[in-house]
């Protein structure tokens, strides 16, 4: 699905991510863990053709990212749904209508989507907020419902940046628990997060792999999480 070969990455400063290797196969669940700072967000950022490596090879879905046009990255981008850490909503249109916002953007029919949309709505236990505006929500629900985004149009890998950053222990494992139930349908998920508690609980419920960012180098951590 995606392979880093070798890659690095800087800012412009010192080099933050060095010679960093990954393949991510299909149907696989891992966690990305390291200290604040450490570039775990920058990684996903990479894995999503947000950022290009500054030397190495990222491949795409079999494809060379450096070989992609714009318009390629874009189908690409499709195929991967991405759960932002400070999950940005349109201020002035409904939780509904934010979710569907990647189906109008792709430029496919949102009313031929109306089920889907309430499917995945009530997937998340949001049909009741379907018309709230963003500031009505909770933290618990923004995150739900950014989740709900990343997935409306089908992706085969989900990158979600620490989806449980700003919510309580209980939502923080709903929120574990979709992102299971999405690998259990197939997805490849890769889930940025700092709390070894989470990963704790996920790991009784899915093979997952950890992986670490330390010292600008991409680790397996062992089993003595
Ligand atoms: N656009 C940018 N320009 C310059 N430096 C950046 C940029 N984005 C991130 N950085 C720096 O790169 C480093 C890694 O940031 P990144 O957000 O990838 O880390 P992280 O591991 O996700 O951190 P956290 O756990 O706090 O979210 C930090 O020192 C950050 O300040």
């Amino acid at each position: 699905m995606i392979e880093l070969q070798n890659v690095a990455y800087n800012y412009g400063g010192g080099e933050l991510l060095s010679d960093i290797s990954l393949k991510l196969a299909p149907g696989s669940f891992h966690f990305l863990t390291g200290p604040s700072g450490a570039g775990k967000s920058t990684f996903l950022k990479l894995c999503y053709m947000e950022l290009a490596a500054t030397s190495g090879r990222v491949q795409v879905f079999g494809k060379d990212v450096a070989a992609m046009g714009r318009d390629e990255i874009a189908r690409n981008r499709q195929r991967i749904g991405v759960v932002h850490q400070d999950c940005r909503f349109l201020d002035h249109l409904s939780i509904a209508a934010n979710v569907a916002l990647p189906i109008r953007v792709s430029g496919r029919d949102a009313s031929a989507e109306e089920a889907n949309l309430k499917d995945l709505l009530s997937w998340v236990g949001l049909e009741d907020r379907a018309d709230a505006l963003p500031a009505e929500l909770s933290g618990g629900e923004r995150q739900r419902a950014a989740l709900a985004r990343a997935v409306i149009m089908s992706p085969d890998v989900v990158l979600a940046d620490e989806p449980t950053g700003n919510v309580d222990w209980e939502m923080s494992k709903r929120l574990i628990s979709l992102l299971v139930e999405l690998n259990k349908m197939g997805k490849t998920i890769m889930i940025a997060t700092h709390d070894l508690n989470l990963i704790r609980t996920a790991k009784s419920q899915v093979n997952a792999r950890v992986l670490r960012i330390s010292n600008r180098q991409l680790q397996l951590a062992g089993a003595d999480l």
